[in-house]
């Protein structure tokens, strides 16, 4: 067998797992805590104390960078999706991982450019591919939405009841906010 590819594009392959190992944080360190995984990145596995092994398509690990994680599990996403086909990106794992710091909360405006996450890049290279291509038109829509206990939030509209949002998926196929 040979090596495999660096990055996976998303026409390779439906479903791409990337596992992203964050940095022990101060108060961790300040406890003595220590780290309790190793990454292998030629062999793209991450090991659990000395002897479980996991096999991922990519692993980051902790000097991995905003803008490295980006260009390895999304940017070739873009380019699907700008050729029509959906795409999904999720991040998931327990309490404190590193979910919301690495799909970027767009809405903190105090983070620098170099810390930005999925999100606000992702944005960037949309409008930068809308804006280059002057031959369609193009209608881009957002909605930003919490599912908590089984309860939607409208993060960019809070004030919005939750019984009033509506998820439904339309005679296309398209899943989208009412
Ligand atoms: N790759 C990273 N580099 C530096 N700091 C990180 C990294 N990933 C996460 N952190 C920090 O770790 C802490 C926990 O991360 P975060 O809030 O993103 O976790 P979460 O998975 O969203 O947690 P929750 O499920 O509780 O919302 C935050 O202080 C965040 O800034």
């Amino acid at each position: 067998m040979g090596p495999k590819p660096q990055h996976v594009r998303a026409e390779e392959t439906a479903v791409c797992v990337a596992v992203r190992v964050r940095p022990l944080l101060p108060k961790e360190v300040l406890h003595g805590q220590q780290s309790c995984v190793r990454i292998d990145p030629d062999q793209k596995t991450l090991t659990l104390g000395t002897n479980r092994h996991f096999q991922f398509q990519d692993v980051l690990d902790e000097a991995c960078s905003q803008e490295s994680a980006y260009n390895r599990c999304v940017q070739s996403l873009l380019e699907s999706f700008f050729q029509g086909f959906n795409v999904t990106v999720v991040a998931y794992g327990q309490t404190g991982s590193g979910k919301t710091y690495s799909i970027g909360e767009a809405s903190i405006s105090s983070i620098s450019d170099d810390e930005q996450g999925i999100i606000p890049r992702a944005m960037a290279e949309i409008f930068k591919l809308v804006d280059e291509n002057d031959l369609i038109d193009y209608t881009i829509r957002v909605s930003y939405l919490e599912v908590y206990k089984e309860e939607f939030r409208d993060l960019l509209e809070v004030q919005t009841s939750n019984k009033d949002i509506l998820i439904r998926e339309d005679d296309k196929g398209n899943v989208g906010k009412l």
